[in-house]
């Protein structure tokens, strides 16, 4: 982080007055707005989770803060730097595969450290202390298809952080995973986080695993124009073990006051679906 932006103490990542709008999938010709006057940060270090109803516009605002999507209205600032074209301290892990089938675990994880003109020698080496860090120091050798789904995602994850991102992006990374699993993966994330403290933007559908991984959760209205209605601290101390917080009076107090917030938005959410498969 360039010393000025962190002594100034400007978030890591910062939407202000978002709004995107798209030509409409369901109805060719006219213009949808999914999201509009956001405003969203994220501070160096912290980790934010963003919930809402299904088609909110959680994926869109992540697709904006990576740049891989212009907003049609607004700025986005990283380390108080306008962003231009795509976020290059950003890394993303996303819901699809990322692995490289073609690629053993080792050679996918050292290919973005190639990519960057890294020596292939180097490159492998640091790839192989990041699968040590994420559990699969023996298994740098296995193709993608030689791995379980947890296991992918192991890999992914040590993809993403032998980058080195100042700011990790991530939308509902472990949504296909069992709930064991996913409970694994959310506390290996939280140590690894904890560790190295990067901002991440976390994008998820489960309230549950919102409040348990973050500092903060924002709750998104229902489209379309969905925007931050709710935004609450998760005051639980640190380090968490994900399974166990839940069982806290804090937790399940965060959790209905959060809830109380989404659930009408949850069920706008859900009647708008049902309206377009109809
Ligand atoms: N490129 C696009 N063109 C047209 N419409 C789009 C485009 N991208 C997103 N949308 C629409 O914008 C809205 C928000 O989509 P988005 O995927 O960001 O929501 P989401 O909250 O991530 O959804 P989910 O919770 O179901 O994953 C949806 O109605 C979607 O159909």
């Amino acid at each position: 982080m360039p010393a000025s932006a962190e002594a100034a103490g400007e978030p890591a990542l910062h939407l202000a007055g978002v709004a995107c709008t798209f030509i409409s999938k369901d109805a060719p010709g006219q213009r949808y707005t999914a999201v509009q006057e956001v405003d969203l940060r994220v501070g160096a270090g912290e980790f934010v989770s963003v919930v809402g109803p299904t088609g909110c516009g959680k994926s869109t605002l992540l697709n904006v803060a990576a740049g891989l999507l212009a907003p049609s209205l607004g700025r986005v600032a990283v380390f108080g730097e306008p962003l231009v074209g795509l976020n290059r301290r950003a890394g993303y892990m996303f819901q699809a595969e990322s692995l490289m089938p073609w690629r053993t675990a080792l050679a996918n994880v050292a290919a973005g450290l190639e990519f960057r003109g890294m020596p292939a020698r180097q490159a492998q080496a640091l790839a192989q202390e990041w699968l040590g860090r994420v559990g699969l120091a023996g298994f740098g050798n296995r193709y993608p298809h030689q791995m379980s789904g947890g296991m992918r995602k192991r890999a992914s994850l040590a993809q993403v952080l032998v980058l080195d991102p100042d700011i990790i992006l991530m939308d509902e990374p472990f949504s296909a995973l069992d709930i064991q699993t996913r409970q694994l993966m959310e506390n290996e994330v939280l140590q690894l986080w904890q560790a190295k403290r990067k901002a991440v933007l976390f994008i998820t559908h489960d309230l549950d695993e919102a409040i348990a991984m973050s500092d903060r959760v924002v709750v998104m209205s229902a489209g379309p124009a969905s925007h931050p209605m709710g935004e609450f601290v998760i005051d639980i101390e640190r380090p968490r073990d994900v399974a166990e917080i839940k069982m806290t009076p804090r937790f399940r107090e965060l959790h209905a006051g959060i809830w109380d917030v989404m659930r009408a938005e949850v069920l706008k959410g859900y009647q708008q679906q049902l309206q377009k498969t109809a």
